[in-house]
């Protein structure tokens, strides 16, 4: 169907209100605060009523579409494809266990929208060989547990919701407790809108909940830009080289300033060259005056005085951003990135960041301690970085032991059925600990893993709902692109990463 005879456009779904009878106390209830909602402009309202009687039904269906009247929102029924006409409304919305979509669209003809629930990729396929123009829009879900839905135990989380709007043929919404806070991960999914509920229905004022929810979504960027402030290399696989990629394949719009010149390959690091602090400067105000910034990634430093400099814009026009701070002070062949007196300095710069992801020697260096050798030295070193000032720790165990990784098992970590080693790395926010675990890959090809895994934090936190959700899938990613490192064929020494691994075809 051409988008000019479309009978949902995507931005009618942006703010769609599924009404909730209980929640508002009463069928009055529902009028007044889908009359509230209108006015918060609320794009679209489904009556959702699973108690009600088919009398009780159509008589609060009568006063929505009374109130609708004229506004240019259309109503949708859930469920009750039989009481679509009677009530005038524009369609109907049908889950996996009720009428099923073919059969309402024999019924209502041509011209009614229908909505149609996808919960996984398998309910997909079969929606994806349904006769063209059978239905809609999808309502994808649940994002997360709802009560509304207490049988609905497997939330999809944003990267499988993203997987399925990606797929998608029709414009899609998002349900299953959003609030105006995931907005911003919701648009950058690729969903059209969020529907809610509880967000709605749940509140004292209907109005000012629906306006904030519009607001929010009209706010957030469909693509997110984000910065890496970080040294160069030329042989690709780390800095800020390796950032650009990261972020591209983490589906964000990069940018660099650029902190250093190295020069260094595989095998080492042979020179490095400050950039002019006028000129770091110079680059961050022409990003600042003209480019809206989503996130920020801080990767090589070298110096205290660069580093103070780049503090004065977290604390400025970077400080309500996402920040990720890599410290990162020694290569993985083992050669200096930061001058041996600016570690103060980058310490200084850890309350200014969300994230600090240092692996265990700049743990060590940060904290003045000998280098974790067990997994129980990683995580008590991650609380004392806590301790220290940072407000997020994400310490690295790539460089822990074998033997410490296969005997330390955590119990609860996500991967403990794994057999092998692992690559046990350990997240702490908000004063909890996450256990982030991985099967470990013997490969020579680890440069630069430390550059893009900040990267992907910080390219996928827009588009998370928070840092734990964003950590699981940059570990993932990260893990893939070691996996399929060894398919690259780049210098003699610790060779790059392939970014790119899920998106080439080989
Ligand atoms: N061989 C490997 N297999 C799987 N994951 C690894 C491997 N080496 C490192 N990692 C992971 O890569 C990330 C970077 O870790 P690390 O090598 O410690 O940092 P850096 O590159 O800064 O030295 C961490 O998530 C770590 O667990
Ligand atoms: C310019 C530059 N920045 C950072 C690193 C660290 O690399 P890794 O990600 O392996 O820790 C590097 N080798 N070069
Ligand atoms: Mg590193």
């Amino acid at each position: 169907m051409s988008t000019a005879q479309a009978r949902m456009r995507p931005e009618d779904l942006a703010v769609y209100l599924v009404t909730d009878t209980e929640q508002c106390g009463g069928p009055g209830g529902v009028v007044e605060t889908v009359r509230r909602a209108l006015a918060g402009g609320a794009t679209l309202v489904q009556l959702r009523d699973p108690h009600a009687s088919d009398e009780e039904f159509v008589r609060l269906g009568l006063e929505l579409a009374d109130v609708l009247t004229g506004s240019g929102v259309p109503l949708i029924v859930d469920d009750r494809v039989h009481l679509v006409d009677e009530i005038g409304a524009d369609g109907v919305h049908v889950g996996q266990s009720d009428m099923p979509p073919a059969q309402a669209r024999a019924v209502l003809g041509p011209d009614a929208v229908i909505g149609w629930s996808v919960t996984n990729e398998a309910e997909l396929d079969a929606t994806l060989a349904l006769p063209e123009g059978t239905i809609d829009y999808l309502g994808l879900g649940p994002m997360r547990a709802t009560a509304s839905k207490p049988g609905h135990a497997d939330p999809l989380g944003m990267a499988r919701l993203a997987r399925l709007a990606r797929r998608s043929p029709w414009p899609t919404c998002a349900i299953g407790g959003v609030t105006s806070r995931d907005a911003a991960a919701l648009k950058a999914s690729g969903v059209d809108g969020m529907a809610v509920i509880s967000a709605i229905c749940g509140t004292d004022d209907p109005e000012a909940a629906t306006r904030e929810l519009t607001e929010a979504w009209a706010r957030a960027p469909r693509i997110a830009n984000v910065l890496s402030i970080a040294g160069s290399d030329p042989s690709g696989g780390a800095g800020i080289q390796a950032d650009l990629k990261a972020f591209s394949a983490n589906g964000a719009y990069g940018m660099c300033v650029l902190t250093a010149l190295t020069a260094q390959n595989t095998r080492g690091v042979s020179d490095v060259h400050p950039v002019p602090l006028d000129f770091v400067r110079a680059q961050l105000d022409d990003i600042v005056s003209d480019v809206r910034v989503d996130a920020v990634k801080i990767g090589m430093l070298a110096s205290a005085a660069l580093a103070d400099t780049v503090g004065e814009y977290l604390a400025g026009p970077f400080a309500d951003l996402p920040v990720v701070l890599d410290p990162v002070m020694v290569a993985t062949s083992g050669d200096r990135l930061l001058d041996a007196d600016a570690t103060g300095a980058v310490r200084a710069l850890m309350p200014l960041a969300d994230v600090i992801t240092p692996n265990l020697p700049e743990a060590a260096v940060l904290l003045d301690l000998p280098e974790a050798r067990t997994l129980d030295d990683l995580r008590d070193q991650a609380r004392r970085l806590v301790a220290a000032g940072a407000r997020g720790v994400y310490v690295k165990g790539g460089h822990l032991d074998a033997g410490a990784t296969r005997t330390e098992r955590v119990s609860g970590a996500p991967d403990d059925t794994h057999e092998g080693r692992l690559a046990t790395d350990v997240l702490i926010l908000d004063g909890q600990e996450h256990v982030l675990t991985a099967p470990f890959i013997e490969t020579r090809n680890t440069h630069g893993t430390g550059c893009s895994l900040s990267s992907a934090l910080a390219a996928l936190r827009p588009q998370r709902t928070d840092w734990v959700e964003t950590a699981r899938d940059a570990k993932a990613w990260l893990t893939g692109a070691i996996a399929a490192a060894d398919t690259l064929q780049v210098g003699g020494g610790h060779g790059p990463i392939h970014h790119f691994h899920a998106l080439w075809d080989r």
